[in-house]
């Protein structure tokens, strides 16, 4: 994007006024604050592995890329008034496993989140949704290392362009494959956590996590922020803090 911004969240407000608004992303999850929504409705992903396009780093994060010129690849139900298309992936991750995850859940610090990101096709493209209150649908799912030996869900490496600006095909690749059994969810109203930090966010949080090795986590790690004619900088703990709540509602799909 035109602007440039640096993993220094206090800052991003002088640039990006958003970022201060009073919808803000990620929050806290404390169960005293959700309340059981019993009318919420399950959420359904329809995603079409050949909409897959390309993996990249592009500095800040590990992203995958989907063709979204059309209702490929869509999630639907949930919170949701209608199908939003599927236009990336990406991860947040700290320097170590005790953290790297944005949303904080009863206190709890996951080693990372992954991200995938959805638009309102009533809009005519991803930036004009990016400007309304319902345009954009975020799928949250937190990654948990484990320790024992026990079977890992199969996990996409992006460890191959480690030098950011890197890019490489990536075909054939439905990112449902890597859902937890459980569709149980919190959602809330807030912002993307990087600036802008547009207040247009529908934040769907899966309350289960995917399980994976550290050595994964490794991988994501492994990354870099620079290009290859820079000093090398470790691309870690792109994750914003935790923003206040002030008076949002957290609901959850389960009880
Ligand atoms: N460049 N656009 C973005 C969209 C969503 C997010 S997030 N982290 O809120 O899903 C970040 C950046
Ligand atoms: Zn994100």
């Amino acid at each position: 994007s035109s602007h440039y911004w640096t993993w220094r969240p206090d800052q991003w407000h002088k640039n990006y006024p958003f970022a201060k608004g009073r919808h803000q992303s990620p929050i806290e999850i404390n169960n005293k604050d959700v309340h059981y929504d019993s009318s919420l409705l399950p959420w359904f992903a329809s995603y079409d592995p050949g909409a897959a396009k390309t993996i990249l780093n592009n500095g800040k994060t590990c992203r995958v890329v989907f063709d979204d010129s059309f209702d490929r690849s869509v999630l639907r139900g949930g919170p949701l008034p209608g199908v939003y298309r599927l236009r990336q992936l990406h991860f947040h991750w700290g320097s170590s496993d005790d953290h790297g995850s944005e949303h904080v859940v009863n206190g709890v610090r996951y080693a990372g989140e992954l991200h995938l990101l959805h638009w309102n096709p009533k809009y005519s493209n991803y930036l004009d949704a990016k400007r309304r209150t319902d345009g954009i649908a975020v799928l949250a799912i937190f990654l948990q290392v484990s320790r024992s030996m026990i079977k890992k869900k199969i996990f996409l490496f992006c460890f191959v362009f480690i030098l950011k600006g890197k890019n490489a095909p990536f075909p054939n690749f439905d990112p449902s494959i890597l859902f937890p059994k459980s569709h149980d969810y919190w959602t809330y109203h807030g912002s993307v956590t990087t600036p802008p930090c547009e207040e247009c966010v529908t934040w769907i949080i899966l309350r289960e996590p995917i399980i994976v090795s550290s050595d994964q986590m490794a991988k994501l790690r492994s990354l870099s922020k620079n290009a290859e004619n820079e000093p090398n900088h470790p691309l870690v703990d792109n994750w914003r803090p935790t923003q206040p709540r002030y008076f949002r509602m957290v609901s959850a799909s389960f009880l």
